[in-house]
């Protein structure tokens, strides 16, 4: 058998013990039809960047490959075992025997430097010792242009009214003297910063004053504006959740601020131009059966300022289709926290485009005019005499206006990576709010999840009271209010799995959670849709206007709610979109799981007054630092550890999560010397 055919056999037999996806045995088979003969470094490089892209990461380092392929992929023992083993016996063991068999494929263009031609059909792009399937390689050109020519184009404010106005938008910041120099306010830098630019990042972690701080760009955007009734506002957020509450949190904000600024600003009246909070999906215009949009550069978005919250579940392609949908003048702002868990789909920008973040390293001309419009000096450790043009429209927040408690001090910890700290603050911290369960067996949970601890007591048990109760009112209004409290209900309580397999996984907990549940009598399950089933969306369905991540609860249409006996299939999923309500027919619901139990994942975008993580009963390669931090960072009042690997909780804390990907180096182009 030739190398060739002995990889194609191997991937057939990985794919069929579920090493692979089928998908990406299939993409080596397509590979070697196309090519009769290609080699086995191509054919087996085919069905590992595919398998990665399934995985995030936006291609294959191939230099990891032949170094350490445990390392790169973290397949377990066996899967392992038998990848080296072909590796060593069908394939050459240095880099350039790999680079060349690619190079030599019709299948694969070479993106050289300093040369802009994009190839044709090639279905995969070799840069450097990078290779990429081409969808996610155009996708990381695009953003890196786009970024690229966005940061390029600084504007420079007036800025004598600039410093005028961030004086009275943040009243509260302390003028620093020499002597003892106050700390400095970043929310008024990130406005001060967001101004100079075409695109700017504002990260932070919960609580840090994201919403409060662009809802004061806000309205020095309408307040420089020689005719701010014309600037045209955009709100969205990669879920219909978070653009709900992103919607809300700017109105509350520009609310409190029309009343601090009084007749300086008819706020209030300019507010009004904004427009609904979208998803990016409804906002670009998805559809079906596509990945392209309706909004793209030949058909751009109609808006001057895009504020997109939620920035960190944004993944390459969809930051790729939103970068071409804006015109050129139009401002963009991505708010989210750098820290939390990449997208599900491929990429991690977010992170990538904040790689300096913390370090600030702002340049000396960027010091000088924060110095000019904020009036506060950013400290030297905060400077760089080299440094990126992106870092220089970036900032992040540092203080936590809601998080300072023991929640906050957990997420600080696991951070930082230090698990003593953490597990001291979850034994031995204020029980009521942090609390490991111990021992974490299934029985415990289930009691867990059907009605809390003490100190975040309810549970499930809340919302499905309420459910059994029926509206109060029998007119439509009453039904509607009902509905609304069931939703707030439910999203009081959540269990979030790391993993959706295995006896700690989302997919048996939310069975055994049914079970507790109808054993409680608190919900009666008859077949696969009933009463107060929460359901979460699993793909976006543009006609049902329902997006992946929408979490609905079943329940009874009004006319029938009265106690009519109806067939399951007048059941409705009822979605709360904004302010209002949104029902969709359970018999049209292909694409959904139950939701007591679902993935860290998945839960982005949301919180939850008690947040219960649970880790897996074994190791995991996805048990990571940022998952953890995401899963703490849902918890606005009471969050619970359920470990059900003991050192799993310190091993995850000591992992990082890592996704290849060429875009930093794209945008290491930008750096510039002051
Ligand atoms: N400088 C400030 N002074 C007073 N209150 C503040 C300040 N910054 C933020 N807050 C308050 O802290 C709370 C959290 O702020 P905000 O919602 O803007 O944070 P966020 O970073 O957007 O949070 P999340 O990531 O959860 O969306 C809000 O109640 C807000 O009004």
């Amino acid at each position: 058998m030739t190398a060739a055919l002995a990889v194609l056999a191997a991937l057939k037999q990985w794919s069929e013990q579920g090493w692979l996806r089928r998908l990406d045995a299939a993409f080596a088979r397509f590979a070697a039809e196309q090519q009769p003969d290609a080699t086995a470094p191509l054919l087996l490089a085919a069905a590992l960047v595919a398998h990665m892209e399934g995985r995030g990461h936006s291609c294959v380092e191939l230099d990891l490959l032949l170094q350490d392929s445990e390392a790169l992929l973290g397949w377990k023992a066996d899967a392992a075992g038998a990848l080296r083993q072909l590796m060593q016996e069908q394939l050459p063991p240095d880099l350039p025997s790999w680079l060349a068999a690619l190079r030599a494929s019709p299948l694969v263009w070479v993106e050289q430097a300093g040369d802009d031609r994009q190839g044709g059909a090639e279905p995969l792009v070799l840069s450097g010792s990078k290779l990429y399937l081409r969808r996610m390689w155009s996708c990381e050109q695009k953003v890196a242009a786009q970024v690229l020519a966005r940061v390029a184009e600084a504007e420079k404010p007036q800025q004598v009214d600039v410093r005028r106005w961030l004086d009275l938008l943040f009243p509260e910041a302390a003028p620093q003297s020499e002597v003892e120099p106050a700390d400095l306010d970043w929310q008024k830098l990130a406005c001060g910063l967001a101004l100079n630019g075409r695109m700017s990042l504002i990260t932070g972690g919960p609580g840090t004053g994201k919403t409060y701080t662009v809802a004061r760009l806000l309205a020095l955007l309408f307040a420089v504006d020689p005719e701010p009734q014309r600037l045209r506002v955009g709100l969205a957020a990669p879920t219909g959740k978070a653009a709900a509450r992103l919607k809300q949190a700017i109105d509350s904000a520009l609310g409190d601020l029309q009343t601090q600024l009084g007749s300086n600003l008819p706020l209030q009246q300019l507010a009004t131009q904004i427009g609904p909070a979208r998803t990016l999906h409804s906002m670009l215009g998805a559809r079906p059966d596509t990945r392209k949009f309706k909004a793209d550069a030949a058909h751009p978005l109609a808006l001057d300022v895009l504020i997109v919250d939620e920035a960190s579940m944004i993944h390459l392609e969809m930051m790729s289709a939103l970068l071409e949908a804006l015109p050129a003048g139009c401002r963009l702002i991505l708010l989210g926290d750098k820290d939390q868990l990449a997208s599900v789909e491929a990429g991690a920008v977010l992170g990538d485009l904040c790689t300096d973040a913390e370090l600030g390293r702002y340049l000396p001309a960027t010091a000088a005019y924060a110095q000019a419009v904020t009036g506060q000096a950013i400290a030297p450790e905060y400077q760089a005499s080299q440094a990126s043009k992106l870092a220089q429209q970036t900032v992040m927040l540092r203080r936590s206006h809601r998080f300072g408690g023991p929640i906050g001090q957990l997420a600080l910890a696991v951070n930082r990576g230090d698990a003593r700290a953490a597990s001291e603050l979850l034994r031995f911290g204020e029980r009521e709010i942090l609390h490991e369960l111990q021992p974490p067996n299934l029985a415990a949970l289930l009691r867990l999840a059907v009605q809390g601890r003490p100190g975040a007591e309810g549970g499930y048990r809340r919302y499905l009271e309420l459910v059994k109760q029926g509206p109060a009112q029998p007119d439509a209004a009453g039904f509607e209010q009902w509905v609304g409290q069931i939703l707030t209900a439910f999203e009081r309580f959540r269990l979030l799995c790391a993993v959706r397999e295995g006896q700690f996984g989302a997919i048996v907990l939310n069975q055994a959670v049914e079970q507790a549940l109808s054993e409680q009598r608190l919900l009666v399950k008859r077949g696969e849709w009933y009463e107060g089933r929460p359901v979460m969306v699993t793909r976006n369905d543009v006609s049902l206007g329902v997006f992946n991540g929408d979490i609905g609860i079943v329940l009874r249409p009004q006319r029938e709610s009265a106690g009519t006996e109806g067939s399951a299939q007048r059941l409705r999923a009822y979605f709360s979109d904004g302010a209002k309500l949104r029902s969709v027919a359970v018999s049209r619901l292909a694409d959904v799981e139950t939701a007591f139990a679902m993935t860290v994942h998945k839960s982005q975008g949301s919180e939850f007054e008690h947040t219960v993580l649970v880790l897996p009963t074994e190791p995991s390669r996805v048990l990571t630092r940022e998952l953890v931090y995401t899963g703490i960072t849902r918890a606005r009042k009471a969050f619970t550890l359920v470990n059900g690997w003991p050192p799993g909780f310190a091993k995850a804390l000591a992992q990082r999560t890592r996704r290849a990907s060429g875009l930093l180096e794209r945008l290491a182009e930008s750096r510039e010397q002051s």
